[in-house]
């Protein structure tokens, strides 16, 4: 695999999303890191991002709810080079009615080589790391050969 080194925006584009049972926990950690939480862009699904909102005091750009295309929609954004991390504490004990989605979701995040935290601990190693830092810059996969890729068809 090849990368690309791009240099990161001053603000980062951080997208929040928390599964129900996980709601509690990233509220508490998002309370706790409200300032740094600031200096950033925020986007959430739906349903978290109208509760943190509320609770942090600050601008987010709420998507649809989760089941409802959420994660999708994070899922298109990291694609189009929108997010810059991902903080999505899912639920490691129960399934989803969009499982399909949280999957597809995680799956953009590897294959665009973004950062994802899934729990508070390693929110924190993410959110106080000193490569937040404006000059750090980010590889990202250089995917040119998948999009001249021919394909050869029979017949
Ligand atoms: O379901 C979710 C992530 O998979 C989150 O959606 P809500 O933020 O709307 O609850």
């Amino acid at each position: 695999m090849s990368y690309k080194k791009i240099v990161m925006r001053r603000n980062k584009q951080i997208a929040l999303v928390a599964h129900d049972n996980k709601k509690r926990d990233l509220v508490e950690w998002a309370r706790f890191n409200r300032n740094l939480l600031a200096q950033h862009r925020l986007y959430a699904t739906g349903t978290t991002g109208t509760i943190l909102a509320e609770e942090l005091e600050l601008e987010i750009l709420k998507l649809q709810s989760g089941p409802l295309g959420g994660d999708q929609q994070v899922g298109a954004k990291i694609a189009e080079g929108e997010i810059d991390f991902l903080i999505f504490f899912w639920d490691p004990l129960e399934p989803q009615p969009h499982d399909p989605d949280v999957k597809a979701l995680l799956r953009m995040a590897g294959v665009w080589n973004i950062p994802v935290a899934c729990n508070r601990a390693s929110a924190d190693f993410m959110i106080s790391s000193p490569l937040m830092d404006k000059d750090y810059e980010r590889l990202v996969p250089d995917y040119e050969v998948h999009r001249t890729r021919k394909v050869v068809i029979a017949g």
